[in-house]
């Protein structure tokens, strides 16, 4: 029986076989893989033919730009590549850990997915997960702010809540923002049966009740003054409120962790630009009228 063709460093020329899966440069990593390997091959004692074969099959060399210079002449001496070429069939290593990436969230998204819908392992739990949501909703807490802001009778009340109001509309306009820009889909196991939503809220990057809770929880840590375990009890509602969000399938992991990320730094922000009656008086005296 015939021993396999070996490449240069004795592996064997597996990839000679015809591909199933079409081109290596699109068919996921393993054909990038392959094809760099094949590529590679042409190292003294590898086997050319097998190599410009499967470049034959890539939707680059189908581009036109790769040379089949062996053509017609000796097969024993393959041309060098153009160096676009053998860029552009060189994985990069980012776009690998982002693919790598993005396949372990779809998976752990799925995974920690248990309470999508009432016939799943943790269908039983949903209406307090349900009841969760409704807790980091945009409009209780803007209805909320706006009833205490016209219930303060003091200057530092309502300088507190003036920059809470502000916050809870930034937030809402760069999740807006940038969900209409990402256009990320929720996951497939997600059943759209969520309490009031804007059109942008089809799409889930980043979770904006993520966003929201980092922020708030931030925001009360900050200027309401709490015991320890109240101020406990506040980080955790932001933790579960974010848990909870992958958990509904309403997420993937990495829209609540961008959530987290993107919510804690508009506290930031607003504290940068921090509303009070010297740099913004017009608010103040505009709120103060009967
Ligand atoms: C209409 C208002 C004022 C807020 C919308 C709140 C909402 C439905 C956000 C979506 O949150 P997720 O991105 O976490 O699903």
């Amino acid at each position: 029986m015939p021993s396999p063709r070996r490449n240069a460093e004795g592996r064997p020329l597996a990839a000679c076989a015809p591909s199933s899966s079409g081109s290596p440069a699109h068919g996921g990593g393993g054909g990038r893989f392959e094809f760099q390997s094949l590529l590679s091959s042409r190292a003294p004692g590898a086997d050319p033919t097998c190599a410009r074969l499967r470049a034959s099959e890539s939707p680059v060399h189908r581009r036109g730009s790769f040379p089949l210079a062996g053509a017609g002449s000796s097969p024993a001496l393959p041309s060098p590549l153009p160096e676009e070429d053998r860029m552009d069939l060189n994985p990069s290593f980012l776009g690998i850990a982002l693919r790598s990436l993005l396949a372990i969230d779809l998976w752990l998204s799925k995974k920690l997915g248990v309470c999508a819908g009432e016939s799943s392992s943790w269908g039983s739990v949903r209406p307090l997960m349900k009841l969760l949501e409704i807790s980091g909703h945009g409009i209780p807490w803007l209805l909320g702010t706006l009833y205490c802001l016209s219930r303060s009778d003091s200057w530092a009340g309502r300088e507190v809540l003036m920059n809470l109001l502000f916050s809870l509309l930034l937030d809402l306009l760069l999740v807006a923002l940038i969900k209409g820009l990402v256009r990320r889909r929720r996951p497939a196991h997600n059943q759209m049966d969520m309490f009031f939503t804007l059109s942008v809220d089809k799409y889930s990057f980043p979770s904006g009740h993520a966003t929201r809770a980092a922020l708030v929880s931030r925001f009360i840590l900050n200027h309401l003054v709490l015991a320890i375990p109240l101020r406990v009890l506040v980080v955790l509602w932001a933790f579960i409120l974010g848990l909870s969000r992958v958990m509904l399938g309403r997420h993937n992991v990495t829209d609540v962790a961008f959530g987290f990320f993107l919510g804690y730094m508009q506290y930031s922000i607003v504290d940068y630009c921090w509303l009070s009656p010297h740099n913004a008086p017009v608010l103040f005296v505009l709120w103060n009228q009967p």
